[in-house]
């Protein structure tokens, strides 16, 4: 099953060695419970251990792979960031993409070996959706052949950067291009910070960290404001924009191309929520086969709760999500490679298919993965509620997945355009002009929906459910739009109009692509017992999610009321099938104790002495009477007594 989550043997095998290894060096592990950690120290902890692991890296892992590198990050560095977080996930990627082949000779090789520390600094304190309307300036003088960077004012400062707070002395900075008092949009541009051997800020920055936040708190998000800080021309990104040195501009073959970046940490980020969902679920399920609480028959000793229907439901659709996202993630990485390659050689058409995937995905995921996260957490009862469970500090890492890379309603909105557009082809009888990933907005479905009369169809019937209720979706949404359009609306103010149910019509479409790709791998598993606990999830997914959905499809008739029934029995079935396989479905993912940090979700079950120890290792258990008692309690019980 791990071969199958990690997608081969070969990784699989390779995670089990790094883990391996990693459990034998002490000087990697976190010193202390980073529950106990200040921000300070944590933030101290985490470099001690990039320093190390810097050092060591090559001994561990092969530091060109990006999936061992991804594991030894999650293993000893943890899932609260790092000094260097955004240096790999987005500042090499963005130089990677978009620098041109001479600019990345220069940068790439110093970044790869840790000469320079980058982040991405796009947002700012008053725009991060709107990027149309960021306010950093990068001016063109034409007499020094330089771009001058300015923060006009308060509301330009760049704000929310990983990393860019404190670690990092270079960033890819997203400004505003002006040549010739003309205005060219954003574009990114390669800019020093800091000084490199001080790491003093250089003159004409400003430059800190924002305070602490929900989560992620090992990094040091920043702001950064620029007073007429000169760079070269040649730092502007040029692999697809050019500025010639009279000023003259070269337009990119796609006029996003240089938000290829945010592209990527939206293609990556899917498998990297499935992980953090499956750790939360893992912990969660786990600890409900060691709690014991109540009997279900009296004459019985109390149960695990993972007995109780109710607990198997609250766990085990989030089991099925995660697997789906996995699934999912990876092909969504494996077309963002092929499309990514595509664009280097000049190739753009792929980009809007992706971009709306993608953007869809995105919302997607990461919505359910907080929920799933949080009904994780409530699972364990009280002890979830302690951070020794560790389940919050996952949701806070999550949930941040919704609004970074595109606030979610934005960027469903952003699938919706797409969705809009092809449902425009489907009205003007141009059906053979839609691409693979809606293709069946164009085929006629069946007046009701089959899947109770033909239960064994490879879950064909339940893929044209979803078809049904995606496509009604779109087109009445679509219908919305270009009805008010009709009746004279601006587009803008049709399309807010219609902003709810589009939104309703991309999160649909999107949950049909994941269930066709838990689908597509099931199909593909030669072994037979895999393919067996898989199909149970499958089958679980499916029923889960369609009753979830099953409004849209009661309310023409599609569903009726007897195959609602249906459907809910068999999520009660599958729930029962799953159980026996429930702590297996989640130890196969192969996250150790070191990576999970969680007391509640030990591999050898043994919690309740292990929460006291934790306890006792309190700092305020330090001491029997605590200077605030000595202080203020103390004078103040005394004062009443007299
Ligand atoms: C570890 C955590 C690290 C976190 C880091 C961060 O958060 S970093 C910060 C992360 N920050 C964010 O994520 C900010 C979120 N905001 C954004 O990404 C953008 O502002 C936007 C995409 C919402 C709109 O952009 P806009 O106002 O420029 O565009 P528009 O709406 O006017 O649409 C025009 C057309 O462009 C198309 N198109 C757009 N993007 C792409 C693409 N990538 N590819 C291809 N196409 C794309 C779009 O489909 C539309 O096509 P149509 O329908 O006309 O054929
Ligand atoms: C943990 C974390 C890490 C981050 N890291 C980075 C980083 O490394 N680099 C970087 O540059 N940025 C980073 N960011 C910033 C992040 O990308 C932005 O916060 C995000 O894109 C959302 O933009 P916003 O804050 O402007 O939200 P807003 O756009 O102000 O959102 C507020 C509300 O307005 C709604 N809204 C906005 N526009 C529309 C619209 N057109 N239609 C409908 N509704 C709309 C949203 O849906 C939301 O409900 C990070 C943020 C977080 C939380």
């Amino acid at each position: 099953m791990a071969a199958q989550i990690w997608g081969s043997e070969k990784r699989a095998r390779r995670r089990r060695e790094i883990s391996a290894k990693i459990a034998q060096m002490p000087e990697l592990h976190d010193s202390k419970p980073l529950p106990f950690m200040t921000r300070e120290e944590k933030i101290m902890e985490s470099a001690r251990k990039l320093t190390i692991l810097t050092e060591k890296m090559g001994q561990i892992i092969d530091p060109t792979d990006p999936a061992e590198l991804y594991h030894l990050n999650n293993e000893v560095l943890g899932l609260e960031g790092n000094p260097m977080a955004l240096h790999g996930v987005m500042f090499i990627p963005a130089l990677s993409a978009q620098a041109s082949d001479e600019q990345q000779a220069k940068w790439l090789p110093r970044a790869l070996r840790r000469e320079i520390i980058g982040t991405y600094a796009q947002t700012e304190l008053g725009h991060g959706t709107n990027l149309q309307n960021l306010e950093t300036t990068a001016t063109y003088d034409l007499a020094t052949q330089e771009f001058v960077l300015h923060t006009p004012q308060i509301t330009a400062l760049k704000w929310w950067p990983g990393n860019l707070g404190k670690s990092s002395n270079y960033a890819v900075v997203v400004a505003h291009m002006i040549i010739k008092a003309k205005n060219y949009g954003p574009h990114p541009f390669m800019v020093q910070l800091r000084d490199e051997k001080t790491h003093e800020p250089l003159p004409g920055i400003t430059i800190g960290d924002i305070g602490p936040k929900m989560a992620y708190n090992i990094v040091d998000n920043g702001f950064l404001g620029f007073n007429k800080y000169r760079i070269p021309r040649t730092n502007l990104l040029m692999r697809h924009t050019k500025v010639e040195a009279d000023g003259t501009y070269i337009k990119p073959p796609h006029a996003k191309i240089n938000y290829s970046a945010m592209v990527h940490v939206r293609a990556y980020m899917l498998t990297g929520q499935a992980i953090m969902l499956a750790s939360a679920l893992n912990i969660a399920t786990r600890y409900s086969s060691v709690r014991r609480q109540g009997q279900i028959d009296k004459s019985q000793p109390e149960v695990k709760v993972l007995e109780y229907q109710t607990q198997q439901h609250r766990l085990f659709p989030s089991i099925a999500r995660a697997y789906a996202f996995q699934f999912a993630g990876a092909e969504t990485v494996k077309l963002y490679e092929h499309v990514l390659k595509e664009m280097k050689s000049g190739n753009v058409s792929l980009m809007a298919d992706l971009h709306a995937l993608t953007s869809g995905l995105k919302s997607v995921v990461t919505y359910q993965t907080g929920e799933g996260i949080e009904q994780a957490r409530m699972a364990c009862g009280g002890h979830g509620y302690s951070m020794a469970s560790y389940i919050s500090e996952i949701y806070g890492v999550a949930i941040g997945g919704c609004t970074y890379e595109g606030e979610n309603m934005v960027m469903l909105l952003q699938l919706a355009r797409y969705l809009v557009k092809s449902a425009a082809l489907v009205k003007s009888g141009q059906s053979s002009k839609l691409g693979p990933l809606v293709a069946y907005l164009g085929v006629k479905s069946e007046p009701t929906s089959l899947i109770d009369r033909i239960p064994n169809s490879g879950f064909t019937e339940y893929v044209k459910t979803f078809q049904h209720v995606s496509k009604r979706q779109t087109l009445k949404a679509a219908d919305m739009f270009f009805g008010l359009m009709e009746k004279g609306e601006k587009r803008e103010i049709a399309w807010n109009k219609c902003s709810v149910e589009l939104n309703r019509a991309s999160r649909l479409h999107t949950r049909l692509f994941i269930v066709e790709a838990f689908v597509r791998r099931v199909n593909e598993i030669a072994d037979i017992r895999i393919k067996e606990a898989l199909t149970d999830l499958l089958h679980l997914h499916v029923n889960y999610e369609l009753l979830d959905i099953a409004s849209y499809a009661l309310e023409d008739g599609f569903l009726s009321a007897s195959q609602l029934d249906y459907i809910r029995d068999q999520v009660y079935l599958y729930l029962g099938k799953i159980r026996p396989n429930a702590v297996s479905l989640l130890d196969s993912w192969e996250f150790s104790d070191i990576e999970l940090r969680s007391v509640l979700g030990r591999r050898d079950g043994n919690v309740y002495e292990n929460l006291f120890k934790w306890a006792k290792s309190s700092p305020l258990n330090k001491t029997d009477v605590l200077s605030s008692v000595t202080q203020y309690l103390k004078p103040m019980m005394e004062k009443a007594r007299l």
